[in-house]
C-alpha cells in the first residue's frame, strides 16, 4: 500500500482546512505524480524499478489523455521510434519507422502494465501547496469518477508535475468571432476531415497542427485555406530516407548549433525549394533555435508542402475580422467559409493549481533550462517541460525517478531508525 486514510486534524492539527469539502485525507508515503501521459508514467515505472510507492492522478478516465482523445485519426509519431520510446521498455520489434497513434497508445497501456502502474482516474488536482512548516505538500483533488464528485486531499513528502506542455488548448479572441457561426473546433477535437467534404475551411496556424489538419482535409476533398500570420520553418521529414530530426542529433555532436540550423535549411531548400515563394515566411531564428528558445517546433513535412505548392493548401494572411460565414484578413481580402479550426496550439496549466512561482514561470514551464529543469525545492519535481518532446521527457523522468528513490530511501531508513530506538525505549521502561 502506498497511501493510508488518516483523520489528519489529530494529526497534522494546522493542516486542516475548514473551506475543504473533503471528508477524506490520504497520507502518501511517496510521490504525487499530477499526470497520467508519457512523462508521469515514466516516472512510475522508474520509482516502481527502485521499489518506491507512488500514485499518480490524472483528471482524464485513461491514461495518456492527449494521444487517446484529443488527437485526429491520421496521427503518426513524426520522431523515429528510437526517441519516442519511454525508458526501460523498447517499442515491439515489428513497429514501422513511425508509429501511429493507435500502436503509440497501445504501446504505452503494455508499458502501464508491465510496471504494474494504476493511476487514480477521474481525479483532477485542484491545487497543491507547500506547508513550509511540515515540509509537505498538501495536494487537493476534485474526484468525480463515483455517483458524486468528492473532495480529498493527499499530504505528501514530493510531488511530481507531469501535466504537460499541452495541458490546455490555446483560443485566441478574434473580433466577430461569435458571430461565425457553430462550426468552430479546436484541433484538438478534429478527428478527420470526412465530415468537411466538399466545404470551405480557415486553418488558423502552420504549425504541425495546421499543417497536417489541411493535409487531411485536402485527403476528404476539402479546400483549405490557413492561415499563416507570422512565419514558420518547413523542414522535410525525411532527407534522402533518413530522418531529418536524426540526422540533426547526429550533427549536434559535432557542430555548433548555428551551424546545424545553417545545414538544416540549405537541406530543406534543395529538397522542398524556395518555401517563402508560396507564402511561408521563414523565421530570422534557425529552426532547432528557435525551438530551443521559444518552444516553437518546426514543421516537419509529412506533404502538405506538397498541396501548398499545387494551390489545394491557399495561405492567407492574419485575420482581421469574422462575420456570419465570413472572415476579413490583414490584407483587406474577404473569405467565404463554411468552417473555421484553430490550430492555435496548447499551453501549460501548472499556474492555475501549482501555488508556487519560484521554480515555475508564470508560462507554467520550469525557469531553468534544459537540463536543469526537473528539480525545484521542498520535493518539487517538474517531467516534460524540455520542449524535447518524448526523449525530453524520458531524460527527465529517469533524473526525477533515481532523486526520488533516494531520499525516499534515506528518509525511510532514518524513520525505521527512529521507530527502533523509540520501540527499545519502551521495552527499556517495562
Ligand atoms: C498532436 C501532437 C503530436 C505530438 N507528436 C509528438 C511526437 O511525434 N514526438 C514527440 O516527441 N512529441 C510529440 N508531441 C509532444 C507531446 O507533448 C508528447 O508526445 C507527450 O504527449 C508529452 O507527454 P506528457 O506526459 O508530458 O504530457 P501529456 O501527454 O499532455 O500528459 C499529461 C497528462 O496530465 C493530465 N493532467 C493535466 N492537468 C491535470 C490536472 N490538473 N490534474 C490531473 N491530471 C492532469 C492530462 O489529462 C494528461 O493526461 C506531440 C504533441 C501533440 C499535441
Ligand atoms: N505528427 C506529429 O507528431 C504532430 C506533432 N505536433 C506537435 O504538437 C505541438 C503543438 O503543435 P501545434 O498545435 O501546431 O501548435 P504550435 O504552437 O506549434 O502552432 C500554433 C500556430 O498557431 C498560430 N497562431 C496562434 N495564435 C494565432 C492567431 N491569433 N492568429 C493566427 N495564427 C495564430 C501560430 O502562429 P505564430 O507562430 O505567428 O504565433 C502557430 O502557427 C508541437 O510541438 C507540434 O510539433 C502537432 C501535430 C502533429
Ligand atoms: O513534436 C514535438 O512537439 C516535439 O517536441 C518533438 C521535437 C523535439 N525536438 C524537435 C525538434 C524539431 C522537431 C520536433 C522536435
Amino acid at each position: 500500500m502506498s497511501s493510508c486514510c488518516l483523520n489528519m486534524p489529530n494529526m497534522f492539527p494546522t493542516l486542516a482546512s475548514e473551506d475543504f469539502l473533503s471528508s477524506r485525507c490520504i497520507w502518501v508515503n511517496g510521490p504525487v505524480i499530477v499526470g497520467a501521459g508519457p512523462s508521469g508514467l515514466a516516472v512510475g515505472a522508474g520509482l516502481k524499478n527502485q521499489g518506491v510507492p507512488f500514485i499518480i492522478l490524472e483528471r482524464a478516465n485513461c491514461i495518456a489523455s492527449l494521444w487517446q482523445n484529443r488527437t485526429y485519426d491520421r496521427l503518426k509519431l513524426h520522431l523515429p521510434k528510437q526517441f519516442c520510446q519511454l525508458p526501460n521498455f523498447p517499442f515491439p520489434e515489428d513497429f514501422p519507422e513511425y508509429p501511429t497513434k493507435y500502436q503509440f497508445i497501445s504501446y504505452l497501456e503494455s508499458y502501464a502494465k508491465h510496471f504494474d502502474i494504476n493511476p487514480h482516474f477521474n481525479e483532477t488536482v485542484q491545487s497543491a501547496n507547500y506547508d513550509e512548516t511540515f515540509g509537505l505538500w498538501r495536494v487537493k483533488t476534485i474526484a468525480t469518477g463515483g455517483p458524486n464528485p468528492i473532495g480529498v486531499e493527499y499530504i505528501c513528502r514530493w510531488l511530481v508535475v507531469a501535466t504537460g506542455e499541452n495541458a490546455e488548448k490555446v483560443v485566441p479572441e478574434f473580433e466577430g468571432l461569435q458571430d461565425f457561426g457553430d462550426h468552430v473546433t479546436h484541433a484538438c477535437d478534429y478527428k478527420s476531415g470526412q465530415s468537411y467534404s466538399g466545404e470551405r475551411v480557415l486553418v488558423v496556424g502552420c504549425g504541425n497542427s495546421g499543417m497536417e489538419v489541411s493535409l487531411d482535409l485536402c485527403n476528404h476533398n476539402a479546400n483549405p485555406s490557413m492561415v499563416v500570420r507570422s512565419s514558420v520553418h518547413v523542414l522535410p521529414r525525411e532527407v534522402l530516407g533518413k530522418s531529418t530530426f536524426e540526422l540533426a542529433v547526429s550533427m549536434m555532436k559535432w557542430l555548433p548549433l548555428w551551424l546545424v540550423d545553417k545545414i538544416l535549411l540549405i537541406l530543406a531548400h534543395l529538397i522542398l525549394g524556395n518555401t517563402e515563394k508560396y507564402g511561408l515566411k521563414k523565421p530570422c531564428v534557425g529552426p532547432l533555435e528557435l525551438k530551443n528558445t521559444a518552444g516553437k517546433t518546426p514543421v516537419l513535412d509529412i506533404g502538405a508542402f506538397q498541396k501548398i505548392r499545387s494551390g489545394e493548401i491557399k495561405i492567407v494572411p492574419g485575420i482581421k475580422k469574422f462575420s456570419r460565414g465570413r472572415v476579413e484578413l490583414v490584407n483587406g481580402e474577404t473569405l467565404e467559409i463554411e468552417s473555421v479550426i484553430l490550430a492555435t496550439g496548447y499551453r501549460s496549466n501548472v499556474p492555475s493549481w501549482l501555488k508556487e512561482n519560484e521554480f515555475f514561470s508564470s508560462e507554467g514551464v520550469p525557469k531553468n533550462p534544459f537540463p536543469n529543469g526537473w528539480k525545484g525545492k521542498g520535493g518539487l519535481y517538474a517531467v516534460g517541460f524540455t520542449r524535447r518532446g518524448l526523449s525530453g521527457a524520458s531524460l527527465d523522468a529517469i533524473s526525477v525517478a533515481h532523486d526520488i528513490a533516494k531520499s525516499w530511501k534515506e528518509e525511510t531508513k532514518q524513520k525505521k531508525k527512529s521507530m527502533a530506538a523509540r520501540h527499545r525505549r519502551c521495552i527499556s521502561h517495562f
